[in-house]
């Protein structure tokens, strides 16, 4: 069975999550790139040895050498710093925007044909700036966040009301920070509208803890952010560009006058598929949310103007 190459940058917590999840639903063969080259050979040796019990067979490998990502269908970037315990996201906005620039020429030069995912936060900012560096299309260009962001938000729902979260839907919008809108209208439990279900105070207790769900795992954790809900979260927009599945998912997407914004990435519904973003999505937002979709272009401007000015013009 041909099955096509996927390349994770990035073999940490991220990263090595989301490849054997990756492997284990066979999506692809996969190859770990990461600076420590030893680490990346390690957990892809791990990896693979874990396919004879769970029942996988993919080819699973680890590197520090770019070469070793030619012909590669998807590249997901998950390289870089993640945050601690009082940290926001913004603050790695410096040292990831130089990591992230030099992965995106190697990308640009080994696997120019890829669809690129980039997780590496500050999300929006380095979105643009691997959209910038690789000067590949829009559409195979894209961000992982707001799959995650709505995971938890479908979640805490479902832990509310006490119900499969499998029935649960929640679509999370704008930026990935403080600034993210999780749009009401668009959640749903077994298709009943959630307002029906849940008190307008309960609602608006999930809605705020979505918005700092990534901070609050970061507390708890205190050596570092989430891995098991982005390495889920990233595994099915992967599942959707190789299986051509169309599905509609809030992705960091580049915007092109849709919701009245240019030139810009962030996080709206999107149809993903074999062509990347094949489509953006324009839903109705209630005025309140409208006033926070526009706070959160305004927050994810300055930080590409911050990056910008950190990776030279052209993101060079
Ligand atoms: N978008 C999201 O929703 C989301 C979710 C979770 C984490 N993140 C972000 O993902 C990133 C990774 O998080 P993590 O928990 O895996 O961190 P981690 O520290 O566990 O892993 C990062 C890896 O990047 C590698 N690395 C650093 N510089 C590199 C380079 N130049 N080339 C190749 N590899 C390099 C490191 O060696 C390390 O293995 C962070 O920026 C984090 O904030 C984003
Ligand atoms: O919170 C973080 O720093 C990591 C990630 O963006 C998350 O939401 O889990």
């Amino acid at each position: 069975m041909h099955l096509p190459k996927i390349a994770m940058i990035g073999a940490g917590q991220v990263g090595a999550t989301a490849a054997h999840l990756i492997a284990k639903k066979e999506l692809g063969n996969l190859v770990l790139v990461d600076v420590d080259a030893g680490m990346a050979r390690g957990k892809a040796l791990d990896i693979a040895e874990s396919g004879p019990v769970a029942g996988f067979d993919v080819a699973v490998s680890g590197t520090d050498d770019y070469a070793d990502i030619a012909g590669s269908e998807v590249v997901v970037i998950t390289a870089g710093m993640a945050r601690k315990p009082g940290m926001d996201r913004s603050e790695l906005l410096r040292k990831n925007v130089e990591i992230v620039s030099g992965i995106a020429r190697q990308v640009a030069e080994h696997a120019p044909e890829a669809y690129v995912i980039v997780v590496t936060n500050p999300l929006d900012a380095m979105v643009c700036t691997v959209k910038e560096v690789t000067g590949f299309p829009p559409n195979r260009v894209m961000g992982m966040a707001g799959v995650l962001d709505s995971a938890r938000m479908r979640r805490f729902i479902s832990q509310e009301l006490r119900v499969s979260g499998k029935d649960v839907t929640a679509m999370v919008l704008g930026s990935h920070g403080d600034r993210m809108v999780p749009v009401r209208g668009s959640s749903t439990v077994g298709g009943i509208p959630i307002t029906e279900l849940l008190s307008a105070e309960r609602l608006e207790a999930i809605v705020e803890r979505t918005r700092h769900g990534g901070g609050e795992v970061v507390e708890l954790l205190k050596t570092g952010s989430a891995y098991y809900a982005p390495g889920a979260s990233i595994t099915e927009m992967v599942e959707s560009i190789v299986r051509d599945q169309r599905r509609i998912r809030p992705v960091a997407a580049y915007l092109q006058g849709e919701y009245g914004v240019s030139d810009l990435y962030i996080g709206v519904p999107a149809i993903i598929g074999s062509g990347g973003v094949e489509q953006v999505v324009e839903i109705h937002l209630t005025e309140a949310e409208r006033e926070q979709f526009d706070a959160s272009v305004e927050s994810v401007r300055k930080l590409i103007a911050e990056a910008r000015a950190v990776s030279g013009p052209g993101g060079a």
